[in-house]
């Protein structure tokens, strides 16, 4: 068995991320890791139910030997007995929490999606919990912004909203289906990309959403995102939705599409938030990438990384920052030793990433 490699959790801005990186490698190379300081950059650090979900997600497709897998632990072994199989798997955010959580799914989906893709047939996802909440990316991100990228390096990706999830209650839905890259048994090699520029910006679309609230809230979202965008000489289709859900919600979900790479952008409401400012917290993060020249939208250029890092080649984007996660994950990849990550840093940084011959 490989060596156990040492992971120091504080890293950075020392959150989640260095744990669900840490665990698709691990789960992708089959070797283990020890992740000390777990969280330790955050107000209550140590594994919260996204995290241990992601955990036991991972251990049930390597056949992990897990310890430290409980909610608030501090530190954490996994050591993959086998590399990623393939099946029919259900994680369930809010049962990990016992008393109910809105723990992010598309951060586990994100966790799995490399590893699944490397395993030895289809596979099939159903994950509950939150599908809509703050410091994760929204559905919406996923879908129209990641994944778009993932299937252009050869990944072959779907996914599908269920049921909304929001904060506190969770109970959303979300059901992926993955199937390995083309001709490859468990060996998948993406294909590299390059995103160093994404065009002329030629239509802006998306949707204001609210669950269980009155129709006037999605509305007003709508009217003020829409007529901030009325001078760009664009089209622009931005449609009010209500929804039903586990409990209230709700938010704007912006997609720029560029010539060659979207980009996606959200703000979520909160109760004695007006839904004008829920709008032009959007509209505003739309018009800062739009400023910034780059082509990867700052929050899919840290989510890159990973994917990038199995690829068969060198890849290369530009990206405004770098943020602090993109600086940590490409440290996290450092550690597993299965990718080269130069940051030339700016206004508008370049990423390369580089794999090395580790399999
Ligand atoms: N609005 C957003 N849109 C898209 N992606 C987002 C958004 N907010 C956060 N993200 C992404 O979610 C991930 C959050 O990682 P982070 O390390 O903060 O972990 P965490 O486990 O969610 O929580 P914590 O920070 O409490 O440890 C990053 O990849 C970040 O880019």
């Amino acid at each position: 068995m490989a060596d156990v490699l040492i992971i120091d959790g504080s890293y950075g801005e020392g959150g989640g991320q260095i744990l669900r990186t840490a665990l698709s490698l691990s789960s992708v190379t089959t070797r283990p890791f020890r992740l000390e300081n777990i969280r330790a950059g955050r107000r209550k650090p140590g594994l919260l139910p996204q995290h241990l979900s992601a955990v036991r997600a991972a251990a049930a497709i390597s056949g992990a030997v897990v310890s430290g897998d409980r909610l608030g632990s501090t530190e954490l072994t996994f050591a993959p007995a086998h590399p990623p199989r393939r099946g029919r798997f259900t994680f369930d955010v809010t049962e990990t929490a016992e008393r109910g959580s809105a723990g992010s799914v598309t951060l586990i989906l994100q966790t799995l999606l490399a590893p699944l893709a490397c395993a030895d047939g289809p596979s099939t996802l159903l994950l509950r919990g939150g599908t809509h909440v703050e410091w994760a990316p929204p559905f919406d991100h996923l879908v129209n912004s990641y994944l778009p990228v993932l299937r252009r390096m050869g990944f072959r990706i779907d996914a599908e909203l269920n049921r909304w999830g929001w904060y506190p209650v969770g109970g959303g839905e979300v059901i992926c289906r993955i199937a390995p890259g083309e001709a490859d048994h468990g060996d998948f090699l993406p294909n590299a990309v390059q995103l160093l520029r994404r065009g002329a910006l030629q239509k802006i679309v998306g949707r204001a959403v609210a669950a269980n609230l009155p129709a006037h809230i999605p509305q007003r979202m709508t009217d003020r995102a829409r007529a901030a965008f009325s001078g760009l000489g664009i089209p622009v289709e931005i449609e009010a939705q209500c929804v039903t859900a586990a409990c209230p919600g709700a938010g704007v979900f912006l997609l720029a599409k560029y010539e060659e790479v979207d980009a996606s952008f959200s703000a979520l409401g909160r109760r004695g938030k007006p839904a004008e400012a829920v709008a032009d917290e959007a509209v505003a993060a739309l018009r800062e990438h739009h400023a910034s020249g780059a082509a990867v939208e700052h929050h899919l250029a840290d989510q890159l990384l990973l994917p990038l890092a199995l690829a068969a080649g060198a890849s290369a984007f530009t990206a405004a920052g770098p943020t602090g996660h993109l600086l940590t994950n490409s440290w996290t990849i450092g550690q597993f030793g299965v990718a080269d990550v130069a940051i030339e840093p700016g206004a508008q940084c370049r990423v390369r990433v580089e794999p090395r011959t580790w399999r």
